[in-house]
């Protein structure tokens, strides 16, 4: 599984719903994979109803868990987990992994860590982890660089969930990310938008504007990537 090649990924929230017609859409839209990943009120349930839904799509599926015990490994091609570098509390950076790893069995072969950094205050994931969204570009690239030089994570994600992103910040955090794929998710719901942030990242993902922007802001946001 070459992640590392991946350029547009749909996140798809377990807590939402989404018709066959537009779940066929994105599955044949051309983004190079599917990530079922929400914050709030995901239950291996739901996880299980969204998962049966995408399963049959010749695209890899990946789970992005909130919590220890939605990280599934059946079935899935990948499991990342974020660590939150900025939230207020340590169990969003390690906490949360010490009884992961404790508790549960875990294939570490199909485990991609994702050093996050979370901007929009407004977001669930901020609010969950207590984020300190009031940083400055060069606050951000230094928390990648932290992500890179000293913990060494694959991924540093910049995570604007639910608003569209401060370039320049994606633009600095780009200059010092060189080892790391570095990935963007926020507010991207257009062609223009998917162009402008894929310029910096290497990654874009797009989530709410399946629900919200209609299936045809998606595959536009594929179109430009591509
Ligand atoms: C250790 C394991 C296996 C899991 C815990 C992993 C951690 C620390 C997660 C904390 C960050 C978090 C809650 C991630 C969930 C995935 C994510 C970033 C979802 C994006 O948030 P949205 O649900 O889109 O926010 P909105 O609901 O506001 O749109
Ligand atoms: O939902 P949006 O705003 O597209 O953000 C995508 C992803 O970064 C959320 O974790
Ligand atoms: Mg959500």
């Amino acid at each position: 599984m070459n992640w590392k090649k991946w350029v547009h990924i749909t996140k798809l929230d377990p807590d939402r719903q989404l018709d066959r017609d537009a779940i066929e859409t994105v599955a044949t839209s051309g983004t190079d994979a599917l990530m079922l990943s929400g914050t709030l009120d995901v239950t291996p349930e739901k996880l299980a109803v969204l998962y049966d839904c995408v399963r049959d799509y010749n695209l890899p599926i990946v789970v992005e868990p909130a919590e220890p015990g939605g990280a599934r490994f059946d079935g899935m091609d990948l499991v990342f987990v974020p660590s939150v570098l900025n939230a207020s509390h340590p169990r969003w950076i390690v906490g949360q992994h010490q009884r992961w790893i404790r508790d549960y069995p875990i294939d570490w072969s199909r485990v991609v860590p994702e050093a996050y950094i979370v901007l929009n205050p407004a977001s669930s994931v901020a609010r969950v982890t207590g984020s300190d969204c009031t940083l400055q570009p060069a606050d951000v690239a230094a928390y990648a660089s932290v992500a890179e030089r000293y913990f060494r994570f694959p991924v540093v994600y910049i995570e604007y969930s639910g608003t569209y992103g401060d370039p320049a910040v994606v633009q600095a955090v780009s200059e010092v990310v060189s080892d790391a794929r570095l990935f963007y998710g926020g507010g991207i719901n257009s062609a223009e938008r998917a162009a402008e942030m894929s310029g910096y990242a290497d990654t874009i993902i797009v989530g709410n504007a399946v629900y919200e922007a209609g299936i045809e802001a998606l595959t536009a946001t594929v179109r430009a990537v591509r």
